[in-house]
């Protein structure tokens, strides 16, 4: 039966307060409790966006009534954890963290699913790896892979293994990485471990044998939802079937592109196949460990002593968490817990702060160029509407000669290695401006970014929201700029009201500056339309090569 969250809560606490462990619990947690209570009564009356929210979005627990908390003081925190916490240079938790612990580690013991709408750089990626690293580490029997995390991009699943790294392998739990990388050969020998053969011994080729014999090499995977199903699909001894937790961050941009109907997959892969709605298809699926299996149940019901533990446990994150009903029933959630800030749906970070700058259309890389000029060389994302314009402004930018600051591109259209390339000098600080589509707009995470200029206008308020929190992340300081034609202005101050944004101050650059880089500008413009002839001209080329070939 469905509880609403204040009874539930009371009754965890009710339940907690049998045993001395559980009465540190309910201390710890009791004032933020009194508040959730208080905030949920007052929730009732807010009508959230007047639109249609499913009824478990209605009474979120409010993540901003949680304060920091010092490793010290959370309660049941390994010490191995928090070693390794302290050694990456984290002493405490922010907010959503503590908030996850609680409806985890503390008195929710992970009863739910856990839907989460935090700011970006609010530390969403901590707030999951965590409870889930320590659950893994108390209840290892056998290696096998148990944690799945999957994001949209190969840059970002990269960033959330190193988050999972840094804490996962003090307790000796191991993690991967599917996301094609490297060969699906290198990464199948990291996935899955084969048995060690003694010499002169060979492979059994029949694969019905091999299978037994294969275990899976990591507790933990990070993937990106293509690699992932060829893994599925194709990879001997790759197995979901003893999966504890499933992670879909960047869950609304996870839900709007299907990539191989990835996710019906996955829960199929991961359903019971005892009491569980997808019997029909796990009865299909072979397994892949012999005897050893995951038994699971659909309800509430949790592992006892000695019985393997139950149910998948998902947990779904995001800025801009979608409310959409269609798209939230596709993650089949078990009774879940939305933990979100503030009283509006879209939040943003603390200490940022939003700047527009007004120009004439056919000026505007020329204030661009004044703009980054005013900036010092601070660490800088400049965001174009598309592919083609983020190709055309970075070439452009390098026509007006030495600017003294490090220029680069980062989009869809190029190579993942001209890509890693470019993001690595960023983060070492080598390049200080990164022109860049939407490719960089979600979850990435590069320290010292102190601004963010919207060249091209976000389309959506959700794009500017991602955006926008490239910078002032983890409590810092930022700035973010959108140049704009006098005839935006208008829609734009539209746009940010959906955020609860009323002030977004003009910004102004000398007009000096603007003036003296103008006859530099016409030279540019000049050599950026022999560069595009010249450009269009080897891809016709190519395109020409190619349909030859084929033709012959
Ligand atoms: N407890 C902490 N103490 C100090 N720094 C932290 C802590 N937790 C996270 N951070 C840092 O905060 C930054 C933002 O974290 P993270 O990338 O997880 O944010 P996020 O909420 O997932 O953002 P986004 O929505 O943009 O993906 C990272 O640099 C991370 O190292």
């Amino acid at each position: 039966m469905f509880v609403s969250q204040p009874q539930g809560i009371v009754r965890y606490i009710f339940r907690a307060s049998k045993s001395i462990t559980n009465k540190i619990i309910s201390i710890f947690f009791s004032a933020a409790i009194t508040t959730m209570v208080e905030e949920e009564a007052k929730d009732q009356k807010i009508s959230r966006n007047k639109v249609a929210v499913l009824p478990w979005m209605r009474n979120p627990v409010d993540v901003s009534s949680f304060n920091k908390c010092p490793l010290a003081h959370l309660p049941f925190l390994n010490p191995r954890l928090e070693a390794a916490l302290c050694s990456s240079g984290i002493d405490s938790l922010f907010p959503v963290q503590v908030a996850v612990w609680q409806e985890t580690m503390g008195p929710g013991s992970f009863e739910r699913d856990i839907c989460v709408n935090s700011p970006t750089g609010s530390g969403k990626t901590l707030a999951y790896a965590l409870p889930i690293v320590q659950m893994l580490l108390s209840s290892r029997a056998v290696k096998c892979l148990r944690a799945l995390v999957v994001l949209p991009t190969r840059d970002l699943a990269l960033q959330v293994r190193d988050v999972f790294a840094t804490i996962a392998p003090a307790v000796g739990l191991s993690v991967g990485l599917a996301v094609g990388q490297s060969s699906i050969a290198d990464e199948i020998a990291m996935l899955i471990e084969r048995p060690k053969l003694e010499a002169g011994m060979c492979y059994d080729p029949d694969p019905k044998s091999c299978l037994v014999e294969l275990k899976s090499a990591v507790d933990i995977l990070v993937a990106t939802p293509g690699r992932l199903m060829d893994h599925i699909n194709n990879t001997k001894g790759f197995t979901l079937e003893h999966l504890r937790f499933l992670v879909v961050d960047e869950t609304d941009r996870l839900l709007r592109e299907s990539y191989q109907s990835w996710l019906p997959t996955v829960l199929q892969c991961t359903s019971s196949s005892v009491d569980g709605p997808f019997s029909y298809v796990s009865a299909s699926l072979p397994s892949r460990f012999g005897s050893l299996k995951t038994i699971r149940r659909v309800g509430v019901e949790r592992g006892f002593k000695g019985k393997p533990y139950p149910r998948l446990v998902k947990m779904v994150l995001s800025a801009t968490l979608t409310q959409d009903p269609s798209k939230l029933v596709q993650l089949d959630l078990h009774h879940p817990l939305f933990l979100t800030t503030g009283k509006t749906r879209y939040q943003l970070p603390k200490h940022l702060e939003s700047f527009k700058l007004i120009c004439e259309p056919k000026l505007k890389p020329l204030y661009l160029v004044a703009l980054l000029q005013s900036l010092n060389g601070e660490k800088c994302i400049v965001f174009t509407s598309s592919v083609e314009s983020t190709h055309r402004l970075c070439t452009l930018l390098k026509f007006f000669g030495d600017l003294g600051i490090k220029i680069k591109e980062y989009s869809g259209n190029q190579h993942q290695s001209a890509r890693s390339k470019t993001l690595r000098g960023f983060r070492e600080g080598v390049i200080q401006v990164v022109v860049s589509s939407d490719a960089m707009t979600r979850g990435m995470d590069v320290e010292g970014v102190r601004n963010v200029i919207n060249y091209d206008k976000p389309p959506y308020i959700k794009t500017y929201i991602h955006r926008a929190g490239r910078t002032a992340r983890a409590g810092n300081h930022g700035r973010c700029f959108t140049l704009l034609h006098e005839d935006e202005v208008k829609q734009f101050k539209k746009l940010l009201k959906k955020a609860d944004i009323d002030s977004c101050p003009a910004y102004t650059v000398p007009l000096d500056s603007v003036q003296s880089l103008r006859s530099t500008y016409d030279d540019a413009l000049e050599k950026l339309k022999e560069s595009v002839k010249t450009e269009t001209f080897k891809k016709q080329k190519m395109g020409f090569k190619s349909s030859n070939k084929r033709k012959h």
